[in-house]
Formats: structure tokens, C-alpha cells, sequence
């Protein structure tokens, strides 16, 4: 192996969503849909004993049916119907594998206890919900989007036949928007409960109110929590009255390995794990766990520089990669099979760790490593770093292994480092910027943010904190209550300065460019910088660059990609990075399709003038802008924190006086990053408007 890789160079902290979410990184929760069909479920009323459909009858959905019969949570069946009959909420805790998600919504169906409304099942991430759903399908014998349907961010698969609905958290608690009260289901199972998202953490306190509330005046809500690793005590007290249930057994064991000393570098570790594996063990897939989609960039590169070294004899390696940013569609190709003569080696961000079966996965090797996502209350800064994982996260990730036959799983790091893992993370609730579930919980009606009944609720300071930016936004009054405008942020899908920025474009009249921005946003960066060939890079971004900064610059660059559509290597000669790219103009598709529906003109534009566009960006980012000091640092206007232009900016060392930031990160000090020039007076306009 003749290269070793390069250390990362590694953005420890940003303000932008982590690996962790189900959304991009600008985007939240939708409750769009965009499939022809008529999407909402109807309220049913003739579900009983609706048994899977045998006019598919096959080899393979008979082998389907022997598999179920196996899997650990089959002889549980008859158990798991009478605690779920005989109680309002239930907490299921079985090892993985055991069959929880495929099966526990069948089970139910089967029994006749969705006849008064369908079973929702939440995950905390798309590709999960997604491929869960496909399985099910396929157990079930129906076409996917009839009976058993999905519901995730922009994308839709259910019908007015749909009685299982996979969907994300965020999408479920979108639904609450309009059926506060979820009547169309009678039960509502919330999945993988120990990753403790702040949406599920929401659903929750929603779902034992909904509960209560159905309780005396109409038909129940049975609700089910899942997990394979939970304090199932604390949520049997929280739920009052909920029963446990465990299921015992795994279906295949996993052999697990550690490493005998620490490792300094997990990226040069994984790397010669890789071909390790490869070389020595017998066929299977290989699932590898990195923090982020830099890490599993920079590890992609090297594995693709040294396939050569690989003796012929052996087979060739396929690289697959999962991280949130990517679309669904390229997300779900990582379930293809290799083909024939190659061993498939997945790169993946914890986004793998749950719920998801990747067929032919023996070999896992985790890193041990996560990005999270952390906030700062006092300074208002959200910090996204490399972190170790939770013991819990680490066995996830090992469960990802053995689930169709005996697995392996390489922990990149000693047995005693695991000892002294964490058991769990902190729930988000507890440490990110939760501004945005807090306009969610005001818009369902929930004034008292700070008296909801969560299961562990976040410090008044971080209350405050959002409610204060949500008051700035003019999404709350000054007597905390959501306001008029702050409804309609609530409608979108955004981060609630994302969703400011777009209704503001409708009043300035540059709704395009504002769409446009949103979605440029949505990646880490649109610029590919290798290490060996930045003076190149540099010399070629020079033609995008606008003296207002960056924005304008990745706007000149969206531009210019249109323009050269079909241009072979456009971007590579331009180190553009065309995923991002790809990536960028699908956000926006999604974009243009929910202003569309929100009456807002996808085409309404304002051509160049850029200083319409920047004064519509400074309604969301009006406190994040910053006043050059004398020492050539900034200061941030509303806070009076010193922050400093980040050097990937094209507004670095350029002492323009005042500028607005989309991004603040932290890591050897604070930095200020997607910078833009704008006037002293535009903020004095904005002020009476605070
Ligand atoms: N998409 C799939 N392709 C192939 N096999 C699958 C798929 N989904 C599930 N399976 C099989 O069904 C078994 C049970 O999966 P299921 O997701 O129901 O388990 P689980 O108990 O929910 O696991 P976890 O707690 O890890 O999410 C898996 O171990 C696997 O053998």
C-alpha cells in the first residue's frame, strides 16, 4: 500500500447540521408531498385481520415468510399482541436484529389492531425509514406505497390504502400541524428511542398528550417505544403506566475486535483495516464507520489510489458512500449488491448505525468516532466537533454486523477505551440550538415552552436563548407568544433563519435568489480544494469571486454551472465539487416545489442587484453581523463577541466594515464563514423593526 492518508485536515466545529440529522444541513422537517397520488391516509375503518398478500406467491416471498419465522421476536408474537392489547403504552426492548422494526407493525396489523387508523413507525433518519419500509413491503407482498408506505423529507410513497407508514420523526411532528391529535392512527411506534433526537424527544410529550386527550372522548392511541438499548425505567416512569416487554435473542453472533493500543489516527487505521479485511478474510461486505463526509472523502481517494495494489487473484473493491448531505437516491444505492467478482466497502457516517439492514455486511469496522453537534447558551454558538462515541452507539454499530449471517466487528480502539466510553450521549435536547423546535412546539399550540412535559428537559437558559432568537426573527412577540409570521416560518422545512430569509424574499421580490442561496447553503462547500493543488484552485475560483463576498460568489458559481450544463469536466477543471453541486440544484427543485405551494413565485427575481438580495438575507442573519475593530478582528453587534473572518473566506484579511455571516464556527478561535460586505445603514433600517 504505497500511500498513507494525509491527515484530514479536520473542521472541528460549525454551525451547519451535523451527520446526525435526517436533513440537510439547511432543511428540517417538510410535510410536503410531491407524488401524484392522493397522499393523505384515510381515517380506516376495515383494517381488521388484513393478512399479507399471497397472489405474489414466489420462492422469494416464501423464503421472506420462513425468514420472519425465525428471526428472535417470532415466538414473542402472541406475547407482544396481549401487552399491546392489554396496555395503552409499551416499551419494546429487544437485541438487534431481533426483528423490532420489520416485524412489530405486522404483528399488529395481523391481529387486527389498526382498525381504527393506521400504523405510524418513526426513525430518527431517511434512509432508514425508507428501506425499512422496502423490506416490509416486500414481507408483506404488496407493491411499496400501498399498504406499507415511507413519508420522508420531500419524498412520499403512501396511498389511501397505506396501513404501515415508515416516516422520519421530523415528518411525523409536521403532521401534528395539521391532526394535533394524529387521529388517523391507532398506534404510533416510536423507533430507536435511545437516540433521543430533540424531535423524537418532542413526539414524546406530544404523543402522552394526544394520548390522554383520546383517552375519554374518542378512539385510544396505543403508543409503542423501541429500542435495543434504553433505560427502559425512566421511560416506564415518564409514560406512567407502560409496560416493558423484552425480546431475547440475536439472530447471529458477532466476533468482536479490538485494537491491543490506542491509535492516534483512525483514518490511517481504517485504511490499512480495509485491506487487511480484504486481503485475509472471505467474501462479505464492509461497513466502516468515520465522523463525517470529509473523513470519508479523503478515505474513498486513498482506498481508489491503492485498488491497484490489490493482488489480481483477490477480488476488486466498490466504494459506496452514506452520509446525510446526499440525496435519497444516492443514499439507498448503498443496498444495491455489489456486483459479481467485487467486495463492496460502504463509508458511512453514524447515519448506518440504526435501524438499517445492508445485505451482505460481515465486517464492520468502527472508528469509534462521531461529530456532534454542541451549544453554547452564553455566547450563542453551535460547535460541531469530532467526539468519541457512547457505548451504546458503539454496540449500534457493531449490531450492523451479523444480522444475515455471523459478523466481525474491528473496533479501532482498545477494549479498556471502550470501558470508559460514555453509556449514552446526552439527548440533542439538552445540548444543541433547539430554536427551531421551540417555534414548532409554539406553533402546536404550546405556550408554556419552559412547563412541557419533556423527558429531560433543556436549561431555561437554552429555552431563553431560542425563544430570544425566535423574538428577533419576529417569529414571537415580546410577550413570547408566536406571532402571525412565525406561523408561517413554522410551515417550512428550515431552520427558522432559512425559513425567514424565503418569506422575506416575497416582499423584497427576489424569491429565486433566495432560493438559490438556501440551497448553496445546504452543502459544506461548493469548492473542491485538494491539498497538493490549492494555488490551482485558487487561480480558477478568482473569475467567481464578487467583491460582496461569499454568497455572491456561490451564486456566480450556480450560475456558471448552468451555463456550461454538459461541459465535460466543468467542475473538475473548475474545482467544483460536483456532488455538492448535484446536491444543491435537488434542494432547490424541492425549494422551488414548496414555494410553489406556498404562493410564492419560484421565478420572482432580481436579477443582479445584489443589494436587494443581501438586505433580504440580513432579515434572517441580522444578528450575525459583525463591526470591524481597530485590531482588524470583528466584533458581533448583538452580542459584542470577537469573531474572526475564516481564511477559505474571500472576504479574509479584506477590512471590509461591516459584513453579515451565515456561519460561525469554532476551533482555534472563533471564526466567521459565508461572509458577506454589507452597509452600517441597513442595519440601522433593521433596528426599529426588533
Ligand atoms: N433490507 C433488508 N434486507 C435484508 N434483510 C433485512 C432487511 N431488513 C431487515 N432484514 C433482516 O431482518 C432482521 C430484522 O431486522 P429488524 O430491522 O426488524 O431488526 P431490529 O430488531 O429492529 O434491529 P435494530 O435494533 O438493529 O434496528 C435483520 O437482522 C435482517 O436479517
Amino acid at each position: 500500500m504505497k500511500n498513507k492518508p494525509n491527515k484530514p485536515n479536520k473542521r472541528e466545529f460549525s454551525l451547519v447540521e451535523d451527520d446526525n440529522s435526517n436533513t440537510t444541513d439547511t432543511t428540517n422537517t417538510t410535510n410536503t408531498n410531491n407524488t401524484t397520488e392522493k397522499l393523505k391516509v384515510s381515517k380506516k375503518t376495515t383494517n381488521n385481520n388484513i393478512k399479507p398478500k399471497k397472489n405474489s406467491v414466489s420462492n422469494a416471498f416464501n423464503n421472506l415468510q420462513t425468514f420472519r419465522t425465525r428471526l428472535p421476536i417470532w415466538k414473542e408474537q402472541k406475547n407482544l399482541i396481549e401487552t399491546v392489547k392489554n396496555n395503552e403504552t409499551i416499551i419494546i426492548i429487544g437485541e438487534m436484529g431481533s426483528g423490532k422494526s420489520t416485524q412489530t407493525p405486522q404483528f399488529l396489523l395481523e391481529a387486527g389492531l389498526a382498525s381504527n387508523g393506521s400504523i405510524a413507525i418513526t426513525q430518527p433518519r431517511r434512509v432508514a425509514a425508507i428501506s425499512l419500509a422496502t423490506r416490509v413491503a416486500k414481507e408483506f407482498g404488496s407493491k411499496l406505497g400501498r399498504e406499507i408506505g415511507y413519508s420522508v423529507r420531500f419524498d412520499e410513497m403512501t396511498s389511501n390504502s397505506t396501513i404501515i407508514k415508515y416516516l422520519t420523526d421530523g415528518m411525523l411532528l409536521r403532521e401534528l400541524l395539521s391532526d394535533p391529535l394524529l387521529l388517523n392512527y391507532s398506534i404510533v411506534i416510536l423507533d430507536e428511542a435511545h437516540e433521543r433526537t430533540m424531535r423524537t424527544d418532542i413526539l414524546f410529550g406530544m404523543m402522552k398528550r394526544a394520548q390522554e386527550i383520546r383517552k375519554s372522548k374518542m378512539k385510544p392511541l396505543k403508543i409503542i417505544i423501541m429500542s435495543a438499548t434504553l433505560n427502559s425505567e425512566k421511560f416506564a416512569n415518564y409514560f406512567n403506566t407502560a409496560a416493558i416487554l423484552k425480546i431475547s435473542g440475536r439472530q447471529f453472533p458477532v466476533n468482536i475486535i479490538y485494537c491491543t493500543e490506542p491509535k492516534s489516527d483512525y483514518l490511517d487505521t481504517a485504511f490499512t483495516s480495509i485491506f487487511q479485511i480484504h486481503i485475509e478474510q472471505p467474501a462479505g461486505d464492509i461497513l466502516v464507520f468515520l465522523p463525517g463526509q470529509e473523513d470519508i472523502e479523503i478515505l474513498e481517494k486513498l482506498i481508489l489510489e491503492n485498488a491497484s495494489a490489490i493482488p489480481p487473484e483477490k477480488p476488486k473493491i466498490i466504494t459506496c458512500l452514506l452520509f446525510a448531505a446526499l440525496p435519497t437516491e444516492q443514499q439507498t444505492k448503498v443496498f444495491d449488491p455489489a456486483p459479481p467478482g467485487t467486495r463492496k466497502v460502504i463509508l458511512s457516517t453514524n447515519i448506518a448505525e440504526t435501524s438499517i439492514t445492508i445485505g451482505n455486511v460481515k465486517y464492520v469496522i468502527d472508528t469509534g468516532k462521531c461529530k456532534m453537534r454542541k451549544f453554547n447558551a452564553r455566547i450563542g454558538m453551535e460547535s460541531l466537533s469530532v467526539e468519541n462515541i457512547s457505548k451504546n452507539s458503539a454496540d449500534q454499530r457493531m449490531g450492523r454486523a451479523g444480522r444475515e449471517g455471523p459478523g466481525f466487528c474491528y473496533r479501532l480502539y482498545t477494549e479498556e477505551e471502550y470501558t470508559k466510553m460514555e453509556k449514552e450521549t446526552d439527548p440533542e435536547i439538552k445540548r444543541c440550538n433547539i430554536a427551531s423546535i421551540i417555534l414548532l412546539l409554539k406553533a402546536l399550540g404550546i405556550d408554556n415552552v419552559f412547563e412541557f412535559d419533556y423527558l429531560d428537559a433543556p436549561s431555561r437558559n437554552l429555552i431563553k436563548r431560542a425563544m430570544e432568537q425566535l423574538f428577533i426573527l419576529n417569529a414571537l412577540d415580546n410577550q413570547g407568544k408566536i406571532s402571525d409570521l412565525g406561523k408561517r416560518m413554522a410551515e417550512f422545512p428550515l431552520e427558522p433563519t432559512f425559513a425567514r430569509v424565503l418569506i422575506a424574499s416575497q416582499y423584497m421580490g427576489c424569491i429565486k435568489e433566495a432560493i438559490d442561496i438556501v440551497s448553496l447553503l445546504s452543502v459544506d462547500s461548493i469548492f473542491f480544494t485538494p491539498q497538493d493543488q490549492r494555488e490551482n484552485a485558487m487561480d480558477m475560483k478568482r473569475k467567481f469571486i464578487s467583491p460582496l463576498g461569499d454568497l455572491i460568489t456561490y451564486l456566480n458559481v450556480l450560475k456558471s454551472y448552468e451555463a456550461h450544463k454538459g461541459e465535460v469536466d466543468w467542475c473538475g477543471r473548475n474545482y467544483i465539487n460536483r456532488r455538492n453541486m448535484k446536491h444543491v440544484i435537488k434542494v432547490r427543485k424541492q425549494l422551488n416545489q414548496l414555494c410553489d405551494r406556498m404562493n410564492m413565485s419560484p421565478t420572482n427575481t432580481c436579477g443582479d442587484d445584489y443589494e436587494t438580495i443581501l438586505k433580504c438575507l440580513l432579515f434572517g442573519f441580522f444578528r450575525q453581523s459583525a463591526i470591524l475593530q481597530p485590531d482588524n478582528n470583528y466584533k458581533v453587534i448583538v452580542s459584542s463577541q470577537n469573531v474572526n473572518i475564516h481564511p477559505s473566506s474571500t472576504l479574509f484579511n479584506k477590512k471590509i466594515e461591516v459584513v453579515m455571516y451565515a456561519e460561525l464556527v469554532l476551533t482555534s478561535k472563533p471564526y466567521i464563514k459565508n461572509v458577506s460586505a454589507i452597509q452600517s445603514n441597513w442595519i440601522v433600517d433593521f433596528a426599529p423593526k426588533i
